[in-house]
């Protein structure tokens, strides 16, 4: 793919509807929990975002040495899938990937039993997994304000332990939508647990094959909300995501009722419509830290003063997010800045340039959060392939849209 796209919209008017892909996050835990039940599941409606495809690949391989890319869930599903199951392999990344922690989780899984060392930097992939030797321990005490990933991977794998296991989480839960997404696919499998106060407790059961059909990306369809509130006129259907979603990322239509986007859900998915924007919103992030960017990348376009709170497990994503966001706001004008400790503000300024160059830093959702400022004003975008992450036909959509593409050598 070229090192670079240019994005223009020549009316501003957007009449389209658009199939969104599936969401990784639950495609991903869906063929988790398949493989532990046997592997003979029906799996509808697998998404096409890399994520899943490498997944679903290395499920198969029989190689020693894994290679989980930049998929943070697939590194950290697979640690705790291998360690129990008791497969010896080496499980590594991309260079961001050997970057981000996993400390939590390998300590977690080696009181359980499991036989994991760090290849380079301690409390870093890659990894050297061998045989399990489960101890019999079933309560464990995990922080939880770091990554739920880990809490998810540790669930998916609990009922396959000899007794279960009582998992007290320590400290803000951070992203807790998605641990009760896993808790719900589980039991879409059979598999019972309960979450009461700070403990879930997960019995030593058997999962059972069910068939699954994967549920549209509501993070995907922040994008698309975020379209709807800068183009002139919208009218946008959605095809695909449900109200009562799996997915905490469905606080995005909540969020966009602030930022000039009306939701009408249908029995297809949802239309969007454009309304008035509130100047201020004050929003915390912690159950949904994908949306942020989105949210920020539009306040800044749309003029709205944006105070925030919940984005610490920003700085260990694809990359650090806030000092991306950080960086590419003060390109457009607009600042984002630690106002108080953990409380981070975004001063829109006025965009005055003729057009405007956004750099990706390898994240998907930096390409997607502002691809959509090109209602407003030609937009360049770096490294464009980055969205097959989560979202590979992304481009396409937009050419679907109505939006021209150029792409630059
Ligand atoms: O479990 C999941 O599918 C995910 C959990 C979240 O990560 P954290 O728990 O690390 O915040 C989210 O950011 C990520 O995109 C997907
Ligand atoms: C953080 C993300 O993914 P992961 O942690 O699974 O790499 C994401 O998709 O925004």
């Amino acid at each position: 793919m070229s090192k670079s796209l240019t994005l223009t919209h020549p009316t501003g008017v957007l009449h389209t509807s658009i199939k969104l892909p599936a969401s990784k996050s639950e495609a991903n835990r869906a063929l988790i929990i398949s493989t532990l039940s046997g592997g003979t599941a029906e799996l509808h409606n697998l998404s096409e975002a890399n994520d899943t495809q490498l997944l679903q690949r290395l499920l198969k391989s029989d190689d020693d040495t894994i290679d989980a890319e930049d998929a943070g869930t697939v590194m950290r599903f697979l640690t705790a899938y291998y360690a129990v199951t008791g497969q010896q392999k080496v499980l590594t990344g991309t260079d961001r990937m050997c970057q981000r922690p996993i400390k939590v989780l390998v300590d977690a899984l080696r009181e359980l039993g499991a036989s994991i060392n760090y290849l380079g930097e301690e409390g870093y992939p890659p990894l050297k997994i061998d045989t399990f030797k489960g101890n019999g321990k079933k309560q464990l005490k995990i922080r939880s304000d770091i990554s739920s990933q880990y809490i998810s991977a540790l669930l998916m794998i609990a009922p396959l332990l000899p007794d279960g296991l009582a998992l007290e989480l320590e400290g803000k839960i951070g992203s807790k939508p998605y641990i009760d997404m896993t808790l719900s696919i589980m039991r879409h499998f059979g598999a019972e647990a309960t979450f009461k106060g700070n403990t879930i407790t997960v019995p030593h059961q058997k999962y059972k094959p069910a068939s699954f059909h994967v549920e549209s990306d509501w993070s995907a369809a922040s994008y698309w909300y975020s379209m709807v509130a800068l183009a002139k006129e919208a009218d946008v259907t959605l095809l695909g995501p449900k109200e009562n979603s799996f997915q905490g990322d469905s606080a995005v239509a909540d969020i966009m009722q602030h930022l000039g986007v009306y939701t009408t859900f249908t029995s297809e998915g949802v239309n969007l419509i454009k309304k008035r924007h509130e100047k201020h919103l004050l929003y915390d992030f912690s159950d949904c830290p994908d949306l942020a960017q989105t949210v920020v990348a539009l306040s800044a376009a749309l003029g709205v003063t944006l105070e925030m709170t919940g984005l610490e497990s920003l700085r260990i994503k694809e990359t650090d997010r806030i000092q991306a966001l950080q960086i590419e706001l003060l390109g457009m004008g607009s600042r984002m800045e630690e106002v108080t400790p953990g409380v981070f503000r975004v001063q829109p300024g006025i965009i005055t340039k003729k057009s405007l160059n956004f750099r990706t830093y390898q994240d998907h959702r930096m390409a997607m959060a502002f691809a959509p400022l090109s209602l407003l004003a030609p937009v360049e975008i770096q490294e464009p392939s980055v969205v097959r992450k989560s979202y590979p036909r992304f481009w396409e959509d937009l050419e679907k849209a109505g939006f021209n593409i150029k792409y630059n050598d």
